[in-house]
This record gives structure tokens, sequence and C-alpha cells, in this order.
């Protein structure tokens, strides 16, 4: 068995859990936040500046990686892992989500999607066993089966058919999947946002016998409470004792959600790539240090964050350095927003463990300026 999922304790006033993710590359505390690493890197931080804010996962991913540098290469460097200096664990999407993304560029056929390189438009085809091929030569302790993530909106007929397609390429994966010592593969429930769909969609990948599942297929543009209302029916077909992996999500108010819904883990480019346009979440809310009111302002960026970023520089630097389009600002945003959410995520399995996550959820909503 790749992994194991420790239940440690579930929270007397929601049904957020607490637990523990053994994997071949260490333990992960649940609920995790992970950051994203697309390309073999967490664009702007170092493995050591990453483990300093108690990074304990990150995610990287197949598309990306069999288009640049190539799947063989990443192998031959002795795997990921090795390729990018990370030995914790690390979790790789199956690039069903990036293929669609691709839009126009893809072809959707039973075997598989081809689609063009998002490079240099060169033809490709991956298939549910190709995705697999490329995943275990990446050597991720957690790998998601090969899906289509269907758009929002998409008709009820074409969700249908895509659910049923993505259990079928599922089944293939697991077909495929040989190194089940080493490395979990994941399935992910779709169904966009049809209740009826998203029930016959768990039925069947939670029917087939994964480590874990997934809900895919939101954070899609929907609107929040669409998609906390198909949380709300989903999350309770899957199974209690296997990890709960909400794709794609989020910002500080939907991870918080999320927990309390009974999800484990969480994965969202957002923390990053606002930090690259100059962003940050503080504990009073986001704030946009290059807004003109931060001139001169020598104050931390967010005077309750104990983070490298907060107690070495203050806004109006940082501001500084976003109008010059400095590559410190894309690293001191990235490495406090990046703290920002792993600390927030500390604190939610505080709060479960002193069974008040409702009480804790308000507090923050009140502070960081969400309505309750
Ligand atoms: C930002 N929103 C988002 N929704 C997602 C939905 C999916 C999905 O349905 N399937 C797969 N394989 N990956 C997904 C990903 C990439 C991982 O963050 C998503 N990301
Ligand atoms: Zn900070």
């Amino acid at each position: 068995m790749a992994i194991r999922y420790e239940l440690i304790k579930v929270c007397k006033q929601t049904g957020a859990r607490l637990g523990k993710l053994h994997t071949p590359h260490g333990v992960i505390d649940t609920p995790i936040f992970m950051p994203v690493g697309t390309q073999a890197t967490v664009k702007a931080m170092t493995p050591e500046e990453l483990k300093e804010i108690e990074a304990q996962i990150i995610l990287s991913n197949t598309y990306h990686l069999y288009i640049r540098p190539g799947h063989d290469i990443v192998k031959k460097a002795g795997g990921l892992h090795k390729f990018m200096n990370w030995d914790r664990p690390i979790l790789t999407d199956s690039g069903g989500y990036q293929v669609f993304s691709l839009g126009p560029l893809r072809k959707i056929k039973e075997e598989g999607v081809e689609f063009r390189s998002h490079l240099d438009g060169s033809k490709h085809f991956i298939s549910p066993e190709k995705a697999i091929e490329i995943e275990n030569a990446l050597g991720a302790d957690i790998i998601m089966a090969f899906d289509e993530c269907a758009p929002y909106p998409a008709d009820r007929e074409y969700v249908k058919n895509s659910l049923e397609r993505t259990t079928r390429w599922a089944k293939r994966c697991k077909e495929a999947h040989k190194n089940t010592d080493n490395q979990a593969l994941f399935g992910i429930i779709q169904g966009g946002m049809y209740k009826d769909l998203r029930e016959q969609s768990a039925r069947e990948i939670t029917a087939i016998d994964l480590p874990g599942y997934a809900i895919g297929g939101l954070s899609v543009g929907e609107p929040k409470p669409l998609m906390y209302e198909v949380l709300d029916y989903t999350v309770p077909l899957m199974p209690s004792d296997k990890p709960r992996y909400l794709m794609g999500v989020g910002s500080p108010d939907d991870l918080i959600e999320g927990v309390l819904r009974g999800i484990d883990m969480f994965d969202c480019v957002l923390p990053t790539r606002i930090a690259r346009n100059g962003t940050a979440f503080t504990s009073g809310g986001k704030v946009v240090v290059r807004n003109a009111i931060y001139q001169e302002d020598f104050t931390p960026l967010d005077p309750e964050c104990d983070c490298y970023t907060c107690r070495n520089y203050t806004k109006a630097y940082l501001r500084h350095l976003v109008k010059c389009n400095e590559i410190l600002a894309s690293r001191l945003l990235t490495y406090h927003n990046l703290y920002f959410l792993i600390n927030l995520m500390k604190n939610v399995r505080q709060a479960i463990m002193d069974d008040r996550l409702m009480d804790f959820r308000n507090e923050f909503f009140e502070k960081f300026g969400y309505e309750k």
C-alpha cells in the first residue's frame, strides 16, 4: 500500500476531520493546503524556503512535464523528487484539466485526447494508459487518474457522457498502474453541477477500489454557493476512511468551507499567482501592494504574520519592488501568501482538535471581511 490514511478526530461542531496521510516520502497532516509547482518548481520558491514555511506536499503536472522537458528526462534524472531536489511528498495531476483547458486545440475520443502543444503546436495524444506511464516515470507519491474536467456551464447530456467516459478511463488507469506499492492512484469524481450526475459519478468512481478520491469539475467559474452546494451532497458519498481531495481550491474562505464539509486536501495556484501580480492575503483581507496608499506605509505587510517577509520588509518597500517589476517582489509576496495559507490550515487543524472549527470560521470571516 503506497499510502495509509489515519483518521485522528472528527470535529464535534462540524463534519471536519483531522488526519494523517502516511506516504513513502513522509507524513502529511490533514486538512492540508498543497502549493502548486506545475513545472517542477513552486514558482519563485526554493525547496528550503518551502520547508521553512512548513509545506508538507507539493503538486506538479503530468501534461507540462510531458511537454517539457519530457517525462523520460525526469525519469533519467532519478524521478521528480531528485530532479527538483524535493524529498517530501509530491502529487501529480494527470493532465486531464490542462489538456481540456487547451480549448479548441484538443479532440476527445474514447481512446484518449488528441491535442496540440501550447508551446510549439506539435500534435500529441494522451490516453489514460499514457498518463499513467508519464506519472509512473515522474514518480510522485500520489497520482491522479486521467479524467475530463467538464466545462462550466455544460448541458446535462454532455456532463453525463463525460462522467461515464471518465469512469471508464479511471478503470483503465487502475489497470495500467502497476507501481501501487510506491504510488497511490486517486480517482476523480465528476458530474458537473447536477446532483444526480454527481451521485452517479461518486457511486461509479468509489466502486473502483482506490486509496483516495478527488472531487473534480469544481472551481471552474461557478458561483461559490453552487460549489458549496455540490460539496454538501457529494462529500457524504465518499468513504470516510480515505482521503478526500478537492481539486483547484482555493482562497481562504473556500479552504475553510471545504474543511467544514469534510475535505482533507486542497491545491490552488491562487496564492502564488496573485503574488506575482502584487496582491497578498493578509489577516485583514487582501492587500493590493501596488496601491499608492502604501507609498509611505512603513508597516509590515501583515502585522499579525510572523513570516520572513512580514518580519523584514514594509508595504512601502514591497510596493516599490512591485512597481519596478523586481523579481524579489514575486519572491517575498509568494513566500508570505503560501505561509498565510499553510498557517491558516495549521490553525484550522488546531480548531478541529479543540472542537471549535465553526467558531474559528466565524472569527476568521469577521476579520478577513467575508460575509458570514
Ligand atoms: C482552479 N480550478 C481547478 N478545477 C480543477 C478541476 C480538475 C479536475 O476536474 N480534474 C483534474 N485532473 N484537475 C483539476 C484541476 C487541476 C488541479 O488543480 C482543477 N483546478
Ligand atoms: Zn507574512
